[in-house]
């Protein structure tokens, strides 16, 4: 199973191809709708938020809300198109516009894509990395993921994500008993937090640094429960599926770390207070007594939850401007005033749990390779028992 996505931030829709998908599964435009939103819901994004309301359109691949076997293609609609269609190239500039409307952006900001972007791509006008760079293409992730987590559903595997800390704010109570719970309560928190009063603390912050023109950043968790023992592989380096799911998660805008289990705190302890001991019950199969790997051990799943974090910085667009260069007259400023997000940690913590979730669709597929539902569940269902059995 594969994905390509195409669209600008500005421009007038994102769009994505899956290929891949089995058929016989069942998928409506409400189900990725579901997705969208909660991406679109996080505390401390900018206006653009208010502008959007992300609605998927399936143009492809199913029929009576099932899947054919067929590429599927998603479009969502940029709503903020009808105020770009200039700058865009989209509609006709009279001659009082021209200057105006076809403005270059010359002023990188650190911590974008501006930069680097132009000098690869011989760009002179940074809006051409800048539409592209954005975080706007996150959409169509995790539209295609919400496909992806319908495949996961389907053979027994749930996937949930919340937010661990932002702007130095760590969360501290952290207990849920299931997957449900924990996606229930952190739906009910703006900041997708587990722990209320942290939560609050995390609003006051987000509040803080945009008053004083900042951005924060902070930490974010997937748990995934279900994924059956042996998915991926230790024979080569490009099968390990652990390493799979932190390029996923390093693939996000603004993410510069990733941690498995208790990740670098592994750094600190002797091996006998971190490799999970071995168990075997008739009703279980084999359990680890504790979960430090985070559910890999040999770049395979161990059958345990997978729990993965990552840490986003904070986002480069600042009211508050740092130092730059202005790449036609080389000449330093320190102005740089555009919309912006103060903290977009919440709405990537769904993001994470989306790039997590589509790399385990795609695993599970390339191990049980199937091209209709019922066959991949009952090969998965097969494997199970075997795997309990052994
Ligand atoms: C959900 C989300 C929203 C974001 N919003 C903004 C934003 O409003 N302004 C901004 O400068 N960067 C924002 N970013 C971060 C940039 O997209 C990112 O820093 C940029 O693409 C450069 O890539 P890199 O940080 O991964 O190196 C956002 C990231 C995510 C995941
Ligand atoms: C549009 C989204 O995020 C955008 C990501 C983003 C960036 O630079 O990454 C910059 C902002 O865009 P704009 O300049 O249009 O306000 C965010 O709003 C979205 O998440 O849907």
């Amino acid at each position: 199973m594969r994905y390509l996505t195409a669209g600008e931030s500005h421009g007038p829709q994102l769009t994505t191809i899956l290929e891949g998908v089995p058929a016989g599964l069942e998928l409506t435009e409400e189900m990725i709708n579901e997705e969208l939103q909660r991406r679109q819901k996080g505390y401390g994004r900018g206006r653009r938020m208010q502008i959007e309301k992300d609605q998927i359109q399936i143009t492809s691949g199913v029929r009576h809300g099932v899947t054919m076997g067929a590429p599927i293609a998603l479009i969502v609609q940029n709503n903020d198109f009808k105020h770009w269609r200039k700058i865009m190239g989209a509609a006709p500039i009279s001659p009082e516009e021209q200057e105006d409307v076809k403005r270059k952006i010359t002023r990188p900001r650190p911590g974008h894509a501006d930069l680097n972007g132009a000098i690869k791509y011989g760009h002179r006008d940074m809006r051409n990395v800048l539409e592209r760079s954005s975080a706007r293409e996150t959409t169509v992730r995790v539209a295609a993921a919400a496909v992806a987590k319908r495949i996961l559903a389907e053979v027994g595997v749930k996937v949930g994500g919340h937010v661990l800390e932002i702007g130095g704010i760590k969360a501290e109570k952290l207990q849920f008993s299931t997957l449900k719970e924990l996606q229930d309560r952190t739906e009910a928190s703006p900041v997708r937090c587990l722990d209320e009063e942290a939560g609050e603390k995390m609003m006051q912050a987000i509040d803080d640094a945009k008053k004083q023109g900042d951005s924060i950043g902070g930490i974010v968790e997937v748990i995934v429960e279900g994924m059956p023992i042996g998915v991926g592989s230790h024979v080569q380096y490009d099968k390990k599926l652990e390493a799979k799911l932190a390029a996923a998660i390093m693939s996000i805008n603004a993410f510069k770390g990733v941690e498995v289990g208790i990740g670098f705190e592994a750094a600190h302890r002797p091996g006998s207070q971190v490799h999970d001991e071995i168990q075997w019950t008739e009703e279980e199969g084999y359990t680890r007594r504790t979960n430090n790997a985070g559910g890999f051990e040999g770049g395979m799943t161990t059958g345990m939850p997978i729990v993965i974090r990552g840490v986003m910085k904070p986002i480069p667009t600042l009211y508050k401007p740092l130092e730059s260069v202005d790449i036609d007259t080389k000449e330093p400023f320190k102005a740089s005033i555009e919309r912006s997000d103060s903290c977009a940690v919440p709405a990537a913590s769904v993001v994470a749990e989306a790039v997590i979730a589509w790399e385990l669709a795609v695993a599970i597929l390339d191990q049980f390779s199937h091209d209709r539902m019922d066959s991949l569940k009952e090969s998965v269902d097969r494997h199970r028992k075997y795997a309990k059995e052994f």
